[in-house]
């Protein structure tokens, strides 16, 4: 070991020749490199072994693996580019998984093949010092070995292990130690059963692009226009919310393990694990930590100053890899980029674009040209219908910030001028204090044909929220919380006649301060009140039945949303779960009841839903009946199926006041005696935001007095001050409510599993 105190002896990753060359302690040098075999080899060799010859090897290997006292230090690039090394035929039959540890391992001198070539000198310089073989730890998969008793060396697989592995579950394999289910040519882990509702929403949970917004002014009828469906626009949609369902995130222990195989392992080493001693704490000096000494044999030197083996192996890879092999050299340019957009395949904009005309995005990437508006690419936000959203960092300032990057076709950027438009009047006209909620819009610039939004960069959005709450619903006072800054917001869109047009939870972002406050984003759907120039708009779970019937709209349509919103918070899955805009207006009117038949007749979408069963001519009073399944299906060549019901109840306040209790509600009666009348207040707040007829529709001003919100004593009635039900001249409640309730048989069907929505079991 050789002191250099001229070296730069605290980086690990130094460059200087002299540390490399004396890093190598002959002592501890194993004379047998391990030969790497690839994946593919390993397995290929063996599975031409006959079983029995398999499991003689097996055995063969664990036993030498064992009785190992020495460990070699393994090149890996040596070895990755040497072929003409002879492979010891016991490596080469091993099995795959086997093999797999045991590359990792580097603990198997007596089985190591020699390379011909290789240069031992430079190895035997080295001071990386390598221990001498210790028991592996507990295989922590392997739960019955873990708490006190021996663990299995290494896990192998028969064949015959493999095979009953995959009779139990032919999707499912072991590898090593994780289970990961093999679809199609990719691996990835068992789906996290959260993920199940995220299918569903690939068609469900999107707002409206540009290019479907359908203009009153020229066609009126969002179906026919090019002959498209409804179905079809769906697929050109995209999620916002970031999918997230292809990470390796879940760990399985293996799903079977025979008990011969556990047998024979514990015979291969069978030592008692080993478990530090407890001491009893008597005063404060016992606490403080105590430096082991240095373990002989355990440390790496580099110049006299000893690092570990994790550092080596961690901080000091690069430095280790250059001791290791000569040739190696790191260059960041040459690492390779990580991709945040999918597809990443340039089609469009001189291959800058993918085929959605998204930018293709890496991380480390450079977004804008000039001095002040460069920004790092970090890493990816979200993505949605107008683009993606993306962490970046100003090279300049090094604030971090979120960049929307809107695709490069006409229609979003010009959608996106307005987004641009409305977020600057309401961050400086309406909100210069940062008081209602507004998402803040610092700057916005053209990249490469992309439109680029500077935004203050927020935290999870309400979906992700519920996602990670398991879809449950979360407590009332979150929800109180929540919901008055969204009445807050709303009321100042109110007062300035903006109407968002997009609500929903994707749109609704947790700031991250850690005290529940929220933003609205996304106004790239938002309109003024007096131009409400499109008809197709709102994501369909939130979309208002004035839109859906195709009446003209105003700032209540928002006020629809926010009761979904809510009640979504408190279930925990969206109360309208859509499949279409027929099946949404199917569920709204069965939960709630009948729209009023003047918005019937005004609808000009109306006759494509209902039937007009009566007609009074001289009360102008006409009846109506909504269509069933077979009459919408033959009419518009649909395949329309009765939709599945996820609670048990019908109506809206069944539903909440019978919506499943928490265990910890249900231990404490003080608690649940609240829990319910909270739950009365939230019934009744909700029946009047969710009202079918806008005109009667709380204002965000009025629901904010709402004693659910205000938190007084709720008697059981509320009417917002100087509010005056409009009388309809619609059928009476119970002719209609009667219809709707016969044909609710032909719509629905009642879900015993709530597979699409939830992947617990949530019946109400
Ligand atoms: N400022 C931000 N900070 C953190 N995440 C953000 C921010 N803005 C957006 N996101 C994430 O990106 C997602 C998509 O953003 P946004 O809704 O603005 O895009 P969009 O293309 O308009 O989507 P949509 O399909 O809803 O119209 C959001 O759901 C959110 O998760």
């Amino acid at each position: 070991m050789k002191a250099d105190s001229s070296s730069n002896t605290n980086d690990p990753n130094s460059d200087n020749e002299n540390d490399k060359q004396n890093m190598w302690n002959p002592i501890f040098i194993n004379q047998n490199p391990v030969r790497y075999m690839s994946q593919q080899q390993q397995q290929h060799q063996y599975q031409h072994l006959p079983q029995n010859l398999q499991h003689q090897q097996q055995q063969q290997l664990t036993q030498e693996y064992s009785n190992s006292q020495q460990m070699a230090f393994v090149n890996p690039w040596m070895a990755a580019t040497d072929d003409s090394i002879n492979y010891s035929p016991l490596y080469s039959t091993a099995p795959p998984s086997t093999l797999s540890v045991l590359q990792e391992s580097d603990e198997h001198p007596q089985k190591i093949p020699c390379f011909d070539n290789y240069n031992y000198d430079q190895r035997r310089k080295s001071s990386i010092i390598i221990p001498p073989t210790r028991e592996p730890a507990p295989n922590p998969y392997l739960q019955e070995y873990y708490n006190g008793y021996p663990a299995p060396v290494f896990q192998l697989e028969t064949n015959e292990m493999m095979n009953q592995q995959q009779q139990y579950n032919p999707n499912y394999f072991i590898c090593n130690q994780p289970l990961y289910q093999q679809s199609g040519d990719s691996t990835f882990s068992i789906a996290d059963p959260t993920m199940s509702f995220s299918n569903q929403d690939l068609t469900m949970r999107q707002s409206v692009g540009p290019e479907h917004f359908i203009s009153d002014h020229t066609n009126s009828n969002q179906y026919s226009k090019n002959g498209k469906s409804t179905q079809q626009l769906i697929s050109y949609r995209r999620l916002s919310a970031f999918p997230q369902t292809n990470g390796f995130h879940t760990l399985q222990p293996p799903m079977y393990i025979s008990s011969e195989y556990r047998k024979s392992s514990m015979s291969v080493s069978p030592k008692p694990l080993m478990i530090s001693h407890l001491k009893q704490c008597h005063s404060k000096a016992d606490l403080e930590p105590v430096m082991n000494q240095t373990p002989k044999f355990r440390r790496a030197s580099l110049n006299s100053k000893t690092i570990s083996p994790l550092i080596a192996l961690t901080k000091g890879l690069i430095t280790t890899y250059s001791l290791c092999s000569p040739s190696f050299s790191y260059k960041t340019c040459k690492n390779p980029k990580r991709v945040l957009t999918k597809p990443s395949d340039g089609k469009f904009n001189n291959g800058y674009d993918n085929i959605n005309s998204d930018y293709i995005l890496c991380v480390n990437d450079v977004l804008g040209t000039e001095q002040n508006r460069k920004y790092l690419v970090l890493d990816i936000l979200g993505q949605g219908t107008f683009g993606q959203v993306v962490k970046c960092q100003n090279i300049l300032t090094s604030e971090i910030v979120a960049i929307k990057v809107i695709k490069s076709r006409a229609e979003y950027i010009n959608q996106s001028i307005t987004e641009v438009k409305i977020l600057k009047f309401l961050n400086q006209e309406l909100d210069p204090y940062d008081k209602h909620h507004f998402l803040r819009l610092f700057d916005s610039f053209l990249h490469r044909n992309h439109l680029c939004l500077v935004f203050e960069v927020l935290g999870k959005n309400l979906y992700e929220v519920l996602k990670q709450n398991r879809f449950h619903g979360l407590t009332i006072s979150l929800i109180r919380k929540i919901s008055s800054q969204l009445l807050d917001c709303l009321c100042m869109l109110k007062d300035n006649k903006i109407v968002h047009c997009d609500l929903k939870p994707e749109n609704i972002l947790l700031t991250g301060s850690g005290k529940s406050e929220i933003k609205v984003i996304d106004f790239g759907s938002s309109c003024q009140e007096s131009r409400t120039l499109f008809s197709y708009i709102q994501s369909r779970f939130y979309r208002s039945p004035e839109v859906i019937m195709g009446i003209p709209y105003s700032t209540s349509i928002d006020m629809w949303s926010l009761g979904c919103i809510i009640a979504e918070l408190f279930l925990g899955i969206p109360i309208f779960p859509g499949s279409s805009e027929f099946n949404q207006l199917t569920r709204i009117i069965s939960c709630i009841g009948n729209p009023p038949a003047w918005m019937i007749d005004m609808g000009k979408s109306s006759d494509k839903y209902f039937i007009k069963i009566e007609s009074d001519e001289e009360t102008e009073c006409n009846k109506y009946r909504l269509k069933t399944i077979e009459e919408y299906n033959t009419e518009f060549q649909k395949k329309e199926i009765k939709s599945k019901l996820y609670f048990k109840w019908d109506n809206l306040s069944d539903i909440i006041e019978n919506y499943r209790f928490s265990k910890e509600l249900q231990k404490s009666p003080v608690a649940f005696e609240q829990e319910k009348k909270d739950r009365r207040a939230l019934e009744h707040f909700l029946s009047g935001i969710l009202s079918l007829n806008p005109l009667e529709r709380w204002t965000p001003q009025q629901a904010l007095m709402h004693p659910f919100i205000t938190q007084q004593h709720f008697s059981g009635d509320w009417y917002p001050p100087g509010f005056i039900p409009h009388v309809g001249t619609s059928p009476s409640n119970q002719d209609f409510n009667d219809t709707i309730m016969n044909n609710n048989d032909s719509h629905f069907h009642r879900s015993n599993t709530l597979q699409d929505m939830s992947p617990t079991k949530r019946l109400g």
